[in-house]
């Protein structure tokens, strides 16, 4: 279990992305450690096992995946989450919503499972209702990951710390902020509103996004012709 409180760095890169491949996610979660973080969020099994191997704060571990007519992209499936779970993640990051699964089993079973085998879930949900869900079905964390990427949650605000307030309000479960932070006011409102920890990702580790949030300011602001 992650009992303390502050910033999760998710460490992820698409293939295609200058950082792409489990060296330079490894480096990565190193500055991310050094700079403070208390954990480290990563995507793929390679990844992972290179992460846990280069820092000593737990990993919470995905495994992206697309299946066609499937909209759930995050550990879709049961065998998804034990490869993540073999990679060596402290904790299993999972879709946590109620949409059919690639390989026909419910959220229930899935979790089930694996709270069966001693693995620690986090449900990554975009609304009240499936965090009520996840809780009910007894996952170790519920987080805010999917706000505003489920068709039905789209126009949400972000970052979505209303969500946060609602689920720490309404569930005795750990709460964790993550999604569309960019700024430590944000990240501090999120804790105030009582999220066990805020995982940042896209602002910290994607120089691309970063540099063009930067760009797009002094364009805003200043006549560079
Ligand atoms: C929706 C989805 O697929 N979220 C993924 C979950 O692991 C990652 O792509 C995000 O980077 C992560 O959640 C952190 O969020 P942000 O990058 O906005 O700080």
């Amino acid at each position: 279990m992650i009992t303390d409180r502050g910033l999760v760095v998710s460490c992820q890169a698409y293939e295609g992305e200058p950082l792409f491949g489990p060296l330079h996610m490894a480096e990565m979660a190193k500055a991310a450690v050094l700079g403070g973080a208390i954990g480290i969020r990563a995507n793929g099994t390679a990844d992972i096992s290179a992460i846990k191997a280069a820092v000593n704060v737990p990993v919470i571990g995905l495994l992206k995946r697309q299946v066609e007519d499937y909209p759930v992209y995050i550990t879709p499936t049961l065998e998804d989450a034990l490869a993540v779970h073999e990679a060596g993640a402290d904790i299993v990051a999972m879709d946590g919503t109620r949409r059919p699964r690639p390989d026909g089993r419910t959220l229930k079973e899935v979790v089930e499972e694996l709270m069966g085998q001693g693995i620690h879930v986090m449900a990554d949900v975009s609304t009240l209702e499936e965090g009520l869900y996840a809780a009910d079905l007894g996952v170790h964390y519920i987080s805010t990951t999917l706000s505003g990427y489920t068709s039905y949650s789209l126009d949400t605000h972000k970052p979505d710390i209303g969500l946060v307030a609602r689920l720490v309000q309404e569930t005795r479960l750990p709460v964790i902020a993550e999604g569309r932070f960019t700024s430590a006011d944000e990240m501090i409102q999120a804790l105030n509103a009582g999220a066990r920890f805020v995982v940042v990702g896209s602002a910290i580790t994607r120089p691309q996004d970063i540099t063009e949030r930067y760009r797009k300011s002094i364009e805003a602001a200043v006549d560079l012709n």
